[in-house]
């Protein structure tokens, strides 16, 4: 097996006069959960969406499986894609189709399966995350902000991933569900040898339910290994994130 599923090297990007990310150098390991964690507005999204190709970056390198990204054919990247189930933090679900239609939109465009068998995998999947087959009739607009969360896991799920990327996947959910989600997330990790990429924004959750913990600060990955690890280490950013106190070198303005 090789020691990292995907590699993010040297990665940087820049908004007009405002560099987000300098230098971003990770491994992230395969059948492992990794969560990055960071303060608010240090580019945790950017990096995310440059490392789906989403954002091009302005320098560096994202390789999956040792190749990168830019050398894969279209072919090669669809299959990729295929692999990959992601939760936007917005959730980015299709406002004009029903519930169970976002579930299934990756299948359906494959052409592969009837719409029947579609609508029984988006029952299914939304089924993991506590909706009935009744929510997958309605459309995003009409559900809660938590319902929509869960439906945009449902169909992160869908295709049965060996990656799943996830921006904030628990923010907007109740209590009850959030642990539901996080011990579901661990629990695929473990019996399907998923590698998980997670933004959290919790951190007892992000100690209790991931293998690996990776800091952005400063356009940088300032800390790097295991959340056992992380609870022990005195690097004071770390510190301070995972204490959530005001005191500390992290100060709380927010720049546009
Ligand atoms: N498309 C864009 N154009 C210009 N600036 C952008 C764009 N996307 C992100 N930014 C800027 O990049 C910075 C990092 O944003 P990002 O959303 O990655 O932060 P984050 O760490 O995910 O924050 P949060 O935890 O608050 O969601 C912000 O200052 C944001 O305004």
């Amino acid at each position: 097996m090789p020691e990292s599923l995907v590699s993010l090297r040297g990665l940087r990007k820049t908004f007009g006069e405002k560099t987000v990310l300098k230098q971003i150098d990770l491994e992230i390991a395969p059948q492992r959960g990794t969560v990055l964690v960071g303060p608010s507005s240090s580019g945790k999204s950017v990096l995310i969406k440059c490392l789906l190709g989403l954002l091009e970056p302005d320098g560096g390198d994202v390789q999956v499986e040792g190749r990168s990204l830019d050398d894969l054919s279209r072919a090669e990247r669809e299959r990729l894609d295929d692999r990959i189930g992601v939760v936007f933090q917005q959730n980015a679900l299709f406002d004009s189709l029903p519930v169970w239609e976002n579930v299934a939109f990756r299948l359906l465009n494959r052409g592969e399966v009837s719409r029947q068998e579609a609508r029984e995998v988006a029952r299914e999947k939304l089924g993991l995350f506590g909706l009935s087959s009744q929510v997958g009739e309605r459309y995003p607009a009409e559900l809660s902000g938590g319902m929509q969360k869960r439906v945009a896991l449902a169909r992160a799920f869908a295709m049965n991933p060996d990656i799943l990327i996830l921006d904030a996947p628990t923010d907007g959910l109740d209590p009850i569900m959030t642990r539901h989600t996080n011990s579901l997330i661990r629990r695929i990790v473990q019996e399907h040898q998923v590698t998980v990429f997670s933004i959290m924004t919790e951190m007892s959750s992000a100690l209790e339910f991931y293998d690996d913990l990776a800091m952005l600060y400063d356009g940088r990955i300032i800390w790097n290994g295991s959340t056992e690890a992380a609870r022990q280490a005195s690097e004071s950013h770390l510190r301070q994130l995972l204490e959530g106190r005001s005191e500390g070198p992290i100060g709380m303005a927010v720049h546009a």
